[in-house]
């Protein structure tokens, strides 16, 4: 018996995911997916009929991944034939457009609308989510910045990417990252790994900085009552700069956050005896 036989070469296993896209209609996810897999733009708005489905291969690291991908319909019109298509997901691309603030602002009920429909027993917990700001090209009309968006995803331990499927930048990079994260995945068991969870800020900073952004004026700011005392002033200022002190907080957005408490705290003090 020959005592070394010729090493047979190891191949892994290939992959066979699902993913699927969502967002407010019109904010660019089948663009998104055709830039991607046909490396081209379509400038006319084509709205999506239901789902568009479509299978790609794709050469990740050392796999090969086979993707399904369901582009849904982002239009409200569709939601009976979406809701079928939630289950059985291990990455979701969830796309807003950077010029359109209520496309942002609905990405929560986009997860719920998900959650709902994957019953009391789904588990949202291990599913990779990209959030793609996409439109960067449209710096003109821009109303949600990086850092708000960046935010948004990191705090809830989603990836996040710039996009623009027209110019193509960020795109590969997004989607490699994408299918990486979701290879990790399914060599964890379906787990999310624990290295992915982390994301270096408490939700308590986020928070802050979301309510600092959104904040009327100086007084809401600083979380006190309009009229409050130099002291009340005082305190709500220490709290919040020691919460978000640049050295501190890694949180995107905290440098500016911070910058306005401390401005918030001067404008106010100047006007109190
Ligand atoms: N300038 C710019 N336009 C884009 C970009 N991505 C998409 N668009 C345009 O935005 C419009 C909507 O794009 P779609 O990809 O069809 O949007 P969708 O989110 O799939 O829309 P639904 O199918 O209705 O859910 C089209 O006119 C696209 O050409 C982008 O990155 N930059």
């Amino acid at each position: 018996m020959d005592a070394n036989p010729p090493k047979r070469k190891e191949t892994r296993k290939s992959l066979r995911i699902k993913v699927i896209s969502m967002g407010n209609a019109e904010v660019g996810k089948s663009c998104i997916i055709k830039r991607y897999c046909e490396k081209r733009f379509v400038p006319k708005y084509l709205a999506t009929i239901g789902i568009d489905y479509g299978v790609t291969k794709v050469q990740v690291r050392d796999r090969e991944i086979k993707v399904n991908i369901f582009d849904m319909a982002g239009h409200p019109f569709f939601y009976e034939v979406r809701n079928e298509f939630y289950k059985d997901t291990q990455g979701v691309i969830l796309v807003y457009d950077v010029g359109q603030k209520e496309s942002f602002d609905a990405l929560d009920a986009w997860l719920a609308e998900m959650k709902q429909e994957l019953g009391p027993h789904g588990n949202m917990e291990n599913i990779v989510f990209v959030v793609c700001a996409n439109k960067i090209d449209c710096t003109k009309h821009r109303s949600v910045d990086e850092s708000e968006g960046r935010l948004w995803a990191e705090s809830r331990g989603f990836l996040y990417f710039e996009t623009s499927a027209q110019t193509g930048e960020g795109i590969n990079e997004m989607f490699q990252t994408f299918y990486s994260a979701i290879i990790d995945l399914c060599d964890n068991g379906g787990k999310r790994p624990p290295s992915s969870t982390g994301v270096g800020f408490t939700k308590e900073q986020a928070d802050a900085i979301r309510r600092i952004r959104n904040s009327k004026d100086s007084w809401d700011m600083l979380g006190v009552k309009p009229g409050a005392t130099r002291d009340e002033v005082n305190k709500a200022y220490r709290k919040l700069a020691v919460l978000l002190h640049p050295d501190k907080c890694v949180a995107p957005g905290s440098e500016d956050a911070f910058k306005a408490v401390v401005n918030a705290r001067t404008a106010l003090l100047k006007n109190i005896k």
